[in-house]
């Protein structure tokens, strides 16, 4: 049998090469104290790398589009942050010389987001990332990034700064493995974007040495170091086979014997439409709207969201549009309309809980929307985040009816949402389950720890059981209910949840050729026996071995 190292498999597919490593950070100079006299010029030095680092980055991200090009531009801002150049001015004028200046600001800033929790937290591998940029520009070293061997790798990592992952170029980077980062984190999902097979959370990568060869299943989640030829070969053909089967389709996604389960894409930023818009999909089946609130001090006019929304609604004529209404708070804080100083904003007064706090927020959401709707072929549906009461969900639908939004629905990202589904959906037209947020709040595992990556995998039993709740309540009064969570994407888990009485299925335009494809080669009770399969096993590596197993 051979060796195989374990980790969270993402995006699917699979793929053989050598190794490439991301090169350890190097060691800083010893200290040196700066006297006062130097301190201007040192001062200067710090802001000037400071912003070589935002203009190389800037650079970056003036050819891309899509996730790519957010991710670059977010450490942009960060990076010209007028604070954090002062900060560092301040302590080179207290005798530190550049590169402890720059660590310091930057340790600083790292507390406060560390402090803020949520997807603050997740953004501390950014500002290490940003700090060791500044730092090597300003000793005029190598910049630290990605290995560029000039042939075709897998790139191995102890984790992929989002500015690295943006970079990653597809021709050259044949898979990814990351010791750490979670099966939700930014590394997973721009890998599934890319559609390069990747495997987060697995330490055991930490042994792989450069040039070896590995083999990498994004499906089953584990990386073969030296495999046999014969495996290789055998995996090359499964490979060809899942991309031909998954070009080879097209149109609504549907099992063998024709049971219709929608795909459909997830939009979260401008950028994205147009990808998601050519994307072979039924439509939007998760439009995040946070886009528009974020990095500004008040929330935008009625009219400004009624133009951003006809926008996308215009881009999928015809097509269903499903609205989440803003989702403040938590991994998102806006200020305008979430408290700087939960204890414990994950738990706070977030998603549909800030339109308790804020009526006019969420009515002139409401507004927009219906504006836009109006104005538009796209048949437009509306769904409250964070719902956990079934009276919550009743007070939305009938808000958003009351604006003229006749089709209603809630998330179920809470298990008192998922445990009291009949109710919720006796009062909505449809329910959508955020697997991601399901399985933080269903395992009380923060969705941004790396190293809670084994809770957070959405082939654990008990999420799955929670699934089935859902669906069967929803399905009992015939209402449709999907998974827009990062959980849809997994070719062979859209089989389970399927199986579980899933209705649709929303992902990054990339996942939908090997969802469509994975749908086409399994009838429903193929999908209901895997179902079964998963549901039963006792922890999630053997749910998602079985299945796996089960799918050859
Ligand atoms: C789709 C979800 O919402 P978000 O990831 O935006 O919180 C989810 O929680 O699964
Ligand atoms: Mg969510």
């Amino acid at each position: 049998m051979a060796r195989v190292i374990p980790g969270v498999g993402v995006g699917g597919g699979t793929a053989e090469g050598p190794v490439a490593r991301m090169a350890a950070p190097r060691l800083p100079p010893p200290p040196r104290a700066v006297p006062p006299e130097e301190a201007p010029a040192e001062a200067a030095a710090v802001r000037a790398a400071l912003r070589d680092v935002a203009a190389t980055l800037e650079r970056r991200a003036a050819p891309l589009t899509g996730a790519a090009a957010e991710v670059l531009e977010a450490q942009v801002m960060m990076v010209n942050d007028p604070a954090l150049a002062d900060l560092a001015e301040a302590e080179v004028r207290a005798g530190s010389d550049g590169t402890r200046a720059l660590t310091a600001a930057f340790g600083s800033f790292r507390a406060a987001l560390e402090a803020a929790g949520g997807l603050f937290a997740e953004r501390v591998a950014d500002l290490d990332d940003l700090r060791d940029r500044a730092v090597a520009a300003l000793l005029g070293l190598p910049v630290p990034g990605l290995p560029s061997p000039g042939h075709p790798h897998v790139l191995v990592a102890t984790d992929l700064a989002p500015a690295d992952t943006a970079l990653l170029d597809p021709e050259q980077v044949l898979a990814l493995v990351t010791e750490e980062g979670g099966p939700t984190g930014h590394t997973a999902i721009l890998a599934r974007g890319l559609g390069v097979p990747a495997v987060v959370a697995c330490p055991g990568a930490s042994e792989l040495t450069e040039g070896q060869r590995v083999l990498v299943d994004g499906g089953a989640g584990t990386v073969e170091p030296d495999p046999a030829p014969a495996r290789v070969a055998e995996a090359a053909a499964r490979e060809r086979q899942r991309r031909r089967t998954a070009t080879a389709l097209s149109g609504p996604g549907r099992t063998a014997e024709g049971h219709r389960v929608a795909l459909l894409v997830n939009v979260g930023a401008p950028r994205e439409l147009r990808a998601a818009a050519e994307a072979d999909s039924e439509g939007v089946g998760l439009f995040r709207t946070e886009f528009l609130f974020l990095d500004r001090a008040q929330a935008p006019s009625v009219e400004e969201q009624t133009a951003a929304y006809a926008r996308v609604f215009a881009a999928f004529a015809g097509r269903r549009v499903v609205v989440r209404t803003l989702d403040a708070g938590a991994d998102k804080p806006l200020p305008f309309a979430t408290a700087p100083d939960e204890p414990n904003p994950a738990l706070g007064v977030r998603g549909l809980r800030t339109a308790t706090r804020d009526p006019g927020l969420l009515d002139d959401q409401l507004t927009a929307l219906a504006r836009a709707a109006e104005a538009n072929t796209a048949e437009v549906w509306v769904m409250a985040p964070m719902v956990s009461l079934p009276a919550e969900a009743a007070a939305f639908a009938a808000r958003a009816r009351a604006y003229g939004l006749p089709t209603a629905g809630a998330m179920v990202e809470v298990p008192a949402a998922a445990l009291r589904a009949e109710l919720l959906a006796a009062d909505c037209d449809f329910l959508s389950i955020g697997t991601n947020d399901l399985a933080q709040y269903t395992f009380a595992a923060d969705r941004t720890l790396g190293g809670l990556a084994e809770l957070l995998d959405p082939w654990q039993p008990a999420l799955l059981d929670l699934v089935h709740r859902t669906a069967t309540a929803a399905g009992r009064l015939g209402r449709p209910v999907g998974v827009c969570g990062e959980a849809a994407a997994d070719p062979a888990l859209a089989l389970v949840l399927t199986g579980l009485g899933v209705t649709s299925l929303s992902a990054a335009p990339a996942a939908l050729p090997g969802l469509r494809a994975a749908l086409a080669g399994h009838t429903l009770s193929d999908c209901r026996e895997l179902a079964e399969a998963a549901r039963t096993a006792p922890d999630a590596a053997t749910a998602r071995h079985h299945v796996h197993a089960a799918l050859g």
